[in-house]
């Protein structure tokens, strides 16, 4: 049995300070970022699991954006993109806690002072590009707002625009349900519509016809797996100086800065877990979790302290939906052998939800402190065919047996053969 520590967050706590990532120390250069030597700001927005970090990933790789700073920020209480990001340009901030398009918008112009700072005292290599990733519940006005109108960011930043990531099989009914979705689309200058390969010809017709309908101008590419070519998302550049404050009061009808509100509805909190824990209990209680309450869980990702698994495992779900996971080698903070201990392996799932019951969530929280072992998991999970995350339990993971000793993938277990011998449980 499993205990599971929880620490409840709601999107009206206050936010807290951005954690800098360490940056290298690299050598110091002058390049100009662009003609006017305001670095260019990449806003990456779309709604919850659309597929921002996947794409993310992608084009910090590719050599058009070296020199890239990244932020990401994230409505959880634990963030976890970060750890996704496989390598980023040089400077990489999470800013935590809360969504940058309300509570966190003065740590992002504080981010970006920072960032600002240390390339004028040469304390970083030259940024040519700031990427943000926003959270899916980000509105993007908001944010594209105070990169244009506040004054100290505006004259060493430049909008170079919004690129919002649809999900191909998800986004429509995202679109129906959320007005953050819905302006996350109409604010794009250029639309990525991710998953392909989760949606019928006709579901992805019938999504570009809605996706025209909310924003005619944007031009849309469908991506599999984040492989964009990064001159597609750079130089979107609509917002020229010129333009800037009408277009954007037209849009919004006012010429004041935007307060931006969520549904009361919407609500995350955060889950611990102290010890390891038996990989398939874990995955047959929470397949059974979003079928219970999947239309409630609007995203759920998380970093697993699997027993007898050296690094996490990353899970995801965006509602019933279970994303293959992925292990990572090492847990964020893990330098070398020598360190271990000195980092938190504690496993945490971070669920953000909508109109979920506190009898909802206290169930979530009572079935995931309660966790069966390898064994019983398994005979659950036959008598469950449609379990959501079927297709975790057929990830290569540790097995810890009764009496036997653990192995990768295989469970090997003493027999005794011979009159009156039992297989173990
Ligand atoms: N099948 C499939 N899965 C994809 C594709 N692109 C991304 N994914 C998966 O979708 C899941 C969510 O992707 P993320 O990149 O984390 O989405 P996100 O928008 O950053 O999520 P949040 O930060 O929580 O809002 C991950 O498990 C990805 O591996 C794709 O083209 N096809």
């Amino acid at each position: 049995m499993m205990d599971a520590n929880t620490d409840a967050n709601t999107i009206t706590e206050a936010p807290a300070v951005p954690m800098p990532v360490p940056i290298p120390d690299l050598p110091a250069t002058d390049l100009p970022a662009t003609d006017d030597g305001r670095i260019p700001v990449t806003l990456l927005t779309g709604f919850l699991g659309a597929g921002k970090t996947t794409l993310l990933n992608h084009l910090v790789q590719q050599q058009e954006f070296a020199g890239t700073a990244v932020l990401i920020n994230e409505f959880g209480a634990i963030g976890i993109d970060h750890h996704l990001v496989q390598h980023v340009g040089e400077t990489l901030v999470l800013l935590e806690s809360g969504c940058i398009c309300c509570a966190v918008r003065g740590d992002l112009v504080a981010a970006l002072k920072d960032l600002h700072e240390k390339l004028s005292r040469r304390q970083i290599s030259a940024v040519r590009r700031v990427v943000i990733e926003t959270t899916g519940l980000a509105d993007p006005v908001p944010v594209v707002w105070t990169l244009m109108e506040e004054r100290f960011i505006s004259t060493r930043f430049r909008c170079d625009g919004v690129v919002s990531v649809v999900d191909a099989s998800l986004g429509a009914a995202q679109l129906d349900a959320h007005q953050e979705a819905r302006r996350q689309v109409a604010l794009a200058d250029r639309i990525v519509i991710s998953k392909p390969d989760l949606a019928d010809r006709s579901a992805r017709e019938a999504l570009e016809a809605r996706l025209a309908a909310l924003n005619p101008s944007a031009p849309r590419m469908t991506v599999s797996h984040g492989t964009l070519a990064p001159d597609w998302v750079t130089g979107a550049g609509i917002y020229a100086a010129a333009e800037r404050t009408s277009r954007f009061a037209a849009w919004l009808g006012t010429e004041e800065a935007p307060a931006a509100r969520h549904d009361d509805s919407l609500a995350t909190f955060t889950l611990h877990f102290d010890r390891p824990v038996p990989w398939r209990g874990f995955c047959v209680a929470l397949g059974g979790l979003l079928n219970d309450h999947g239309d409630h869980i609007l995203r759920l990702k998380g970093l697993t302290n699997v027993a007898g698994a050296e690094g996490p495992v990353v899970v995801q779900a965006v509602g019933r939906v279970a994303y293959p996971v992925v292990r990572l080698p090492r847990w964020p903070g893990h330098t070398g052998r020598f360190d271990r201990g000195r980092f938190d392996m504690r496993g945490r799932l971070v669920f953000i939800t909508q109109h979920l019951s506190q009898d909802q969530e206290a169930d979530i929280r009572q079935r995931l402190a309660f966790l069966p072992d390898d064994a019983a998991a398994l005979r659950a999970a036959a008598t469950t065919p449609l379990l959501p995350t079927r297709c975790w339990l057929g990830a290569r993971m540790p097995v810890v047996g009764r009496g036997g000793f653990e192995t990768d993938g295989w469970r090997i277990q003493p027999l005794r053969l011979g009159a009156g011998s039992a297989i173990p449980a």
